[in-house]
């Protein structure tokens, strides 16, 4: 089966930073959040995607074609958003439309115009008089309208304010509605990455260290409030304890039948926000006491 993304084991050494991705396949139809903190490698992750950062060594394929072979067609697959728009300042966002409505064959003109209008993007208007967050709206309509079957979005929410960033969820949203898009989307937001996201891979230190389907990563998650505070320093499938008595658990199993055969009462359980659980897992591995 052809991939529209196929990472197998690149490297890349960039002075001190070394990133190394094993085998990873991005599959039709779905969104996956590029998750990391700052400097992990998201943002170098991508160029190597695009072939932008050559890598030391590994393979990376678009519907199966090197993205270092000759022919470099497979590009026209990909709509890549960088955090930045680089060399556009002088161009308005007609010019650029019209310049990507003919490199992109897959062109679709209502896409560009319905994101654009609804934003009330001024097209007429040079870039490098545009404020960064209407830079970041023009970018995301260019991308759009390329209509392709990748795309790659790095961090395209950052400057937006809200009521642009929900429609641009509900855009992307209703865009996947064809089935045969995908999408790899590096984002801090938590919202977007709980409205968006159906796979979660996580980066750290330039190595992915988890790749995680979204609900059942939340699911696999809970928070127990008890009664009297356990006289254990951590019980089966603890991973953090606040306020005494909350315990969150990534072995809701093993922890409940902890409980339960020494008599801790639980008075409440919930499963937690995907921000908590995302923040734990970056944290990962670290016991905090409150
Ligand atoms: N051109 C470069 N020269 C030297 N080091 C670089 C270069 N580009 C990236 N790096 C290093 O590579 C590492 C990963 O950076 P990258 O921008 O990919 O991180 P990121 O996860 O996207 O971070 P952020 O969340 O801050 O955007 C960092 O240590 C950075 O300093």
């Amino acid at each position: 089966m052809t991939f529209p993304l196929t990472i197998r084991n690149i490297e890349k050494s960039i002075d001190e930073f070394h990133l190394n991705i094993q085998d990873l396949t991005f599959e039709e139809g779905t969104i996956s959040a590029i998750v990391g903190t700052n400097g992990a490698g998201k943002s170098t992750f991508f160029k190597m995607l695009m072939n932008l950062v050559k890598q030391d060594n590994g393979e990376i394929e678009v519907f199966g074609h090197s993205v270092r072979g000759e022919d470099d067609a497979w590009k026209q697959q990909i709509a890549y958003q960088a955090q930045t728009m680089i060399g556009c300042d002088a161009f308005t966002g007609e010019q650029l439309r019209n310049l990507m409505a003919e490199v992109y064959p897959s062109w679709d003109e209502s896409l560009f115009r319905r994101f654009s209008e609804k934003l009330n993007i001024p097209l007429n208007k040079k870039v490098q008089k545009l404020s960064p967050g209407v830079k970041t709206k023009l970018n995301l309509a260019l991308n759009f309208g390329k209509n392709t079957p990748i795309l790659m979005l790095d961090e395209p929410t950052a400057a937006m304010d809200i009521p642009s960033r929900n429609y641009f969820i509900q855009f992307l949203l209703e865009l996947m509605e064809r089935g045969d898009r995908t999408v790899l989307i590096a984002s801090h937001q938590a919202d977007d990455i709980k409205k968006l996201a159906d796979y979660l891979v996580f980066i750290n230190k330039g190595s992915v260290t988890r790749l995680l389907e979204k609900d059942s990563l939340v699911s696999s998650y809970r928070l127990f409030w008890l009664k009297e505070e356990p006289q254990v320093s951590r019980i089966p499938g603890e991973i953090k304890r606040t306020y005494k008595k909350v315990i969150l658990s990534n072995h809701p199993e093993a922890t409940m039948a902890y409980l339960s055969k020494n008599g801790l009462v639980i008075v409440d359980e919930q499963v937690p926000e995907l921000e908590d659980i995302i923040q734990e897992i970056l944290m990962e591995g670290e016991m905090i006491n409150v």
